[in-house]
């Protein structure tokens, strides 16, 4: 396979977790990488974390020996960093992270159809996470196998129909965001019962860790899973009753609906 050059334009939240995860996974090399960030906080974090990846301002520099280019940058602004280099991109394959942000949008911008559009999520950070991509019409089967080498590198990598982009975003997308919220809430929780904050911490967060392994692993419903828990007139049935009353299940449909719902709204802002 041709020797590989990645520019990350946009060194932020999920550059940081795509990168630093591949990096950690060895799938690419401090060598084999650019970012480009114009933000000189976020230059600066690159440098002390991160000292042999070569970061630069720059769009033009980077982006002149690579051929792959990931856009990490906010949806508003994607479409003018990706007209303002458009002399770059020829021969290039492009990658973007950017939620709601259409594939026809992009190859308009870029000028080919050589484009493939990712959500990924945080936990790629460490390994964790999981990508769903769809190409558009001139990505190559070994463009695929390479996208699918880098994201699987960092959790699972799904290829999907562009129509299911929005409900994956807000899914797996934002979904780190509501079950950090849970794992946040569980630890007030043990606290408020009389846990020290850490040992809460712990508790609340291997909980999470551990369930959605068994799910994962077992294959078994999580309904049964949650039934193996719930002894007759036991605790755990007089906590789910709480949950119920409060409307949790409702609330996180909503709350996937809600982000699904935005993703769209980001196509056309
Ligand atoms: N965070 C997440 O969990 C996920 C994010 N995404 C997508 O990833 C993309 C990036 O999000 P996120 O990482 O959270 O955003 P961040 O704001 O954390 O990172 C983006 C970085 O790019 C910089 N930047 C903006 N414009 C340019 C430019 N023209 N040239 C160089 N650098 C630039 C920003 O600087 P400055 O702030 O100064 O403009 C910032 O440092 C978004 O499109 C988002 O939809 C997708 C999945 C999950
Ligand atoms: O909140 C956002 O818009 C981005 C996209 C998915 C997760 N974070």
């Amino acid at each position: 396979m041709q020797k590989q050059r990645l520019a990350v334009v946009g060194g932020g939240q999920m550059g940081r977790a795509l990168v630093c995860g591949m990096l950690d996974k060895q799938v690419i090399h401090d060598a084999d990488v650019v970012i480009v960030d114009h933000n000189v906080a976020s230059r600066q974090w690159w440098s002390e974390n991160r000292p042999h990846v070569e970061v630069c301002p720059d769009l033009s520099e980077a982006v002149r020996d690579a051929n792959t280019v990931m856009l990490a940058v906010k949806p508003k602004v994607i479409g003018r960093v990706a007209q303002q280099a458009d002399r770059f991109w020829d021969g290039k394959l492009v990658i973007s992270v950017a939620a709601g942000v259409m594939l026809k949008s992009l190859c308009g911008w870029i000028g080919h159809q050589r484009v493939v559009r990712v959500m990924p999520n945080t936990p790629c950070l460490v390994g964790q996470g999981v990508s769903a991509f769809c190409g558009a019409d001139d990505v190559s089967e070994q463009d695929s196998a390479w996208i699918t080498t880098l994201f699987s590198s960092v959790g699972l990598a799904i290829p999907v129909l562009e129509s299911q982009m929005d409900g994956v975003t807000g899914l797996s997308g934002s979904g780190p965001a509501y079950v950090c919220l849970i794992v946040e809430a569980l630890a007030d929780g043990g606290v408020l019962a009389g846990l020290p904050r850490p040992l809460a911490m712990k508790l609340a967060a291997q909980t999470v860790l551990g369930t959605a392994q068994m799910i994962a692993e077992t294959g078994r419903h999580p309904g049964e899973l949650k039934d193996s828990v719930t002894s007759p007139a036991g605790t755990t049935i007089a906590a789910v009753q709480v949950l119920e009353q409060n409307g949790i299940r409702g609330a996180l449909i909503d709350a996937v609906v809600a982000s699904a719902r935005r993703s769209r709204e980001l196509a056309a802002d």
